[in-house]
C-alpha cells in the first residue's frame, strides 16, 4: 500500500477541480468582481490623465472665469471626474462584496474537502492505514494540505486580478517604448527562481517534519486528553511530557527558520536588482517630460503605469510562488484520496466481482495452514493455525497473554489477510467475500471496545443501524445484560450522553460500559452468523459474570461463537477449546478432555482454580 506518485501538474489539476466542485456559484462571482476591480486602476489612470492635460490646457485660457465654471464648461474634464468618482465608489464597495465571497468561499472549500478525507479515511477497509507511520504521515499532511486548498481559490483569484491589472498595464507603457515592458520582466525573473527554490526547499523540511508534527500531535493529546488525564497528573507525568513536547517544537521550528532566514535573504537581494529594472523606464519618461515629448498627464500616466507593472509582476511572482506551495501541500491529500487498501483487492479485484456470501445450509467456518506476520513486521504472530468451527460450535481460545489469539480473531472479522493459508466461510475464501456482507454477519465485542461519545440509547443501537430507533429491541438488549435499572437512574434514562466531554454527559462505570458493549453485539444477533467475544466479561463483577456466561451459552447455540478469555469458567462452557502458545495450537478439546491430559490447559485451568480457595 503505497502513495501513488503525483506530479505538480496533476495535483494542481485535481486541487483547482476540487474548489470548482466546492463552490461554483462564489467562484463565478469572483472572477467577475475581479474582472472589474483588476481593470479599474489601468481606467483610473487614464482618466486620470485626461483630466491633467485637460487642466494644464485649461490653466493657460481662461484666468477670468471661477474655477466652477471653468470646470462646468468642460464636459469631458466633467464625465472624467464623475468617472473617476464613480469608479472609485465601486472599487470600494466591489471590496466588500469580494471579501464576503472570499470568505463563503473558503469555508465551502474546507467543508467539501474535509468532509471527503474524513470519507476515505472512515471508509477504509484496510486497518493498516492507522497503523503505518508513513500512511499516518500521509493522513497528518492530508489535514495540512486541507488548510491550504482553502487558499487556492484565494491565490487564483489575486492572480486573476494580477494579470487584469498587468495586461492593460503593459499595452500602455509599451507604447511608450516597447522595451520597457521586456526589461521590467527580465529584471523579476531571478526573483521568481529564488521564491520557487525557497518554497520547494520548506516544504521538504515540512514533509520530513510531518512524523514530527505527529509525535507532537500525540503528546498534546496524552497532556489535554481525557483518557490520560488522571494518570497523567497521579505520576505528575506533565513537566516531562510537556518538556518533550517543546523540544519537538524547537526542532521543527529551528529547521523551518534556517530556511525562512536564507530565502528571505536571496529574496531582498533579488528584489534590489528588479528596483533597478523599474528605475531605467522611470529616468526615460521623465527626460522625455523635460524635452517636451511627453506631457505632464503624460508623465503622471506613465509613472502610475509603471508603478503599476512592477507591482502587478511582484503580486504575480509572490502568487506563483504561493500557487507552488499550495500544490506541493495539497498533494498528499489527492494521494490519500488514491490510496487503494490491499484488503480490497486481494481476491475480488473490484468490489462489484466481490462475492455475496452463499445462503446455502452453512459449513461452517475452515482455518486452513493460516500463518500471519502483522504489515511491516517479519515475526509470524500466528504459525501454521488449522482449525474448523462448526455450525452451531462454540470455541474458546486460550492461552498467555501475546499468544496471538485477538490476532486470530481479527483475522476472523477480516480486518487482516493471512500472510498464507486461507479461511474458508461456508466454503467461500474470506477474501472473495463482499466486505460489507461480510461485517453484516458478524457480532463482536472487541477487548477494545469503543465507548461512544453519544446517547446510551444510540451506543447499543450503532450495534445494528436498523434498530437505532427501535427503543423495544435496544430495552430488552440492556434488560439482557442486566444493566435496564442502571440505566434508567440516569438523568435522562435511554437518552442520557455518556462520556464527561460531552455536555450534560455521564460516565458509566467499567463494568457498565462492557455491558454496553455486549448489547451492542447482542442487538446484531438476528443477522449474525458468527458471534467474537474477546474478554468480554473481563470487568464484570462475579454474579453479573456468571449470568453474562450463562447468556452467552445460550446464545451460541444457535450461532458459530468464538470466545476469548482468561476467565477459564467461560471457557469451560465451550464445546472446544483450542490452547495458543506462541502462535501455535497446542491442544484442542473439550474441557474434560484436556483436564484429562493433564497438559497446559490443565495446569492454568488447576492454577485459577487454586487462587480462588
Ligand atoms: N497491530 C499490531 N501490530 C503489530 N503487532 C501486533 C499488533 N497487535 C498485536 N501485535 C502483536 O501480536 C502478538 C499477539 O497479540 P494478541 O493481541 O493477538 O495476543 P493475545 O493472545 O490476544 O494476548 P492477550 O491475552 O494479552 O490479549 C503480540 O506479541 C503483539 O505484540
Amino acid at each position: 500500500m503505497q502513495p501513488s506518485e503525483l506530479s505538480l501538474f496533476q495535483t494542481f489539476r485535481h486541487s483547482l477541480l476540487l474548489v470548482i466542485q466546492s463552490a461554483p456559484t462564489e467562484l463565478r462571482t469572483l472572477i467577475f468582481l475581479t474582472l472589474i476591480s483588476g481593470s479599474s486602476p489601468a481606467i483610473s489612470l487614464f482618466l486620470n490623465k485626461i483630466i491633467i492635460d485637460r487642466i494644464s490646457h485649461l490653466l493657460g485660457k481662461y484666468t477670468t472665469v471661477s474655477s466652477l465654471t471653468l470646470i462646468l464648461q468642460e464636459p469631458l474634464l466633467l464625465w472624467c471626474i464623475g468617472g473617476l468618482i464613480l469608479l472609485n465608489l465601486l472599487t470600494d464597495s466591489i471590496n466588500g462584496i469580494t471579501n464576503f465571497v472570499f470568505s463563503s468561499l473558503r469555508d465551502r472549500v474546507q467543508g467539501f474537502a474535509q468532509s471527503i478525507v474524513l470519507n476515505k479515511v472512515a471508509n477504509f477497509a484496510d486497518i493498516a492505514l492507522f497503523e503505518t507511520p508513513e500512511l499516518l504521515n500521509l493522513v497528518q499532511l492530508a489535514q495540512t494540505g486541507i488548510e491550504r486548498l482553502k487558499e487556492l481559490s484565494f491565490i487564483a483569484i489575486t492572480t486573476l486580478h494580477g494579470f487584469f491589472i498587468l495586461i492593460p498595464a503593459i499595452l500602455l507603457s509599451s507604447s511608450i517604448a516597447w522595451w520597457i515592458p521586456l526589461i521590467l520582466f527580465t529584471s523579476a525573473t531571478p526573483a521568481i527562481y529564488v521564491e520557487l527554490t525557497y518554497r520547494k526547499k520548506s516544504w521538504e523540511v515540512e514533509e520530513t517534519q510531518a512524523s514530527v508534527i505527529r509525535q507532537m500531535n500525540l503528546y498534546r493529546d496524552v497532556l489535554v486528553g481525557e483518557a490520560y488525564a488522571k494518570e497523567l497528573r497521579l505520576f505528575q507525568l506533565q513537566p516531562l511530557l510537556l518538556s518533550r513536547w517543546q523540544s519537538l517544537f524547537q526542532t521543527m521550528f529551528r529547521s523551518m527558520q534556517q530556511i525562512r532566514k536564507r530565502g528571505t535573504l536571496l529574496v531582498i537581494s533579488w528584489s534590489m536588482v528588479n528596483g533597478l529594472g523599474t528605475a531605467l523606464p522611470y529616468i526615460y519618461v521623465v527626460i522625455g517630460a523635460l524635452r517636451g515629448i511627453y506631457t505632464l498627464g503624460d508623465l503622471a500616466l506613465y509613472a502610475g503605469l509603471i508603478l503599476q507593472v512592477r507591482q502587478s509582476l511582484f503580486l504575480l511572482i509572490n502568487n506563483g510562488s504561493d500557487l507552488y506551495n499550495v500544490v506541493l501541500g495539497t498533494r498528499p491529500i489527492f494521494q490519500l484520496l488514491e490510496l487503494k487498501p490491499k484488503l480490497r483487492l486481494s481476491l475480488a479485484s473490484r468490489e462489484d466481482t466481490a462475492a455475496k456470501l452463499s445462503l446455502t445450509k452453512h459449513q461452517g467456518i475452515q482455518i486452513k495452514n493460516l500463518s500471519f506476520a502483522y504489515p511491516g513486521s517479519d515475526s509470524k504472530i500466528l504459525d501454521n493455525i488449522n482449525l474448523t468451527i462448526q455450525p452451531h460450535q462454540m470455541i474458546a481460545l486460550v492461552g498467555e497473554n501475546g499468544a496471538g489469539k485477538t490476532t486470530l480473531a481479527k483475522l476472523l472479522c477480516r480486518l487482516y489477510d493471512p500472510s498464507s493459508g486461507e479461511i474458508l466461510w461456508n466454503r467461500q475464501d474470506l477474501r472473495a467475500i463482499d466486505l460489507t456482507q461480510l461485517h453484516s454477519r458478524l457480532a463482536v465485542v472487541m477487548q477494545d471496545y469503543a465507548r461512544f461519545p453519544a446517547t446510551v440509547s444510540e451506543n447499543v443501537g450503532f450495534g445494528y443501524l436498523p434498530a437505532l430507533q427501535d427503543v423495544n429491541t435496544i430495552q430488552e438488549a440492556l434488560r439482557t445484560v442486566r444493566i435496564a435499572k442502571a440505566v434508567d437512574n440516569l438523568p435522562q434514562g435511554l437518552e442520557t450522553l455518556l462520556g464527561k466531554q460531552l455536555a450534560g454527559g455521564v460516565d458509566l462505570s467499567g463494568g457498565q460500559w462492557q455491558r454496553i458493549a455486549i448489547a451492542r453485539a447482542l442487538i446484531r444477533l438476528s443477522s449474525a452468523e458468527l458471534l467474537i467475544l474477546d474478554e468480554p466479561t473481563g470487568a464484570l463483577d462475579p454474579k453479573t459474570e456468571h449470568e453474562i456466561h450463562q447468556l452467552l451459552r445460550t446464545i451460541a447455540t444457535n450461532k458459530m461463537a468464538v470466545v476469548i478469555s482468561h476467565r477459564l469458567a467461560l471457557s469451560k462452557l465451550a464445546d472446544r477449546i483450542i490452547v495458543l502458545k506462541n502462535g501455535k495450537i497446542i491442544e484442542t478439546g473439550s474441557h474434560e478432555e484436556l483436564i484429562a491430559r493433564g497438559g497446559q490447559y490443565h495446569f492454568m485451568f488447576t492454577r485459577q482454580a487454586s487462587s480462588y480457595q
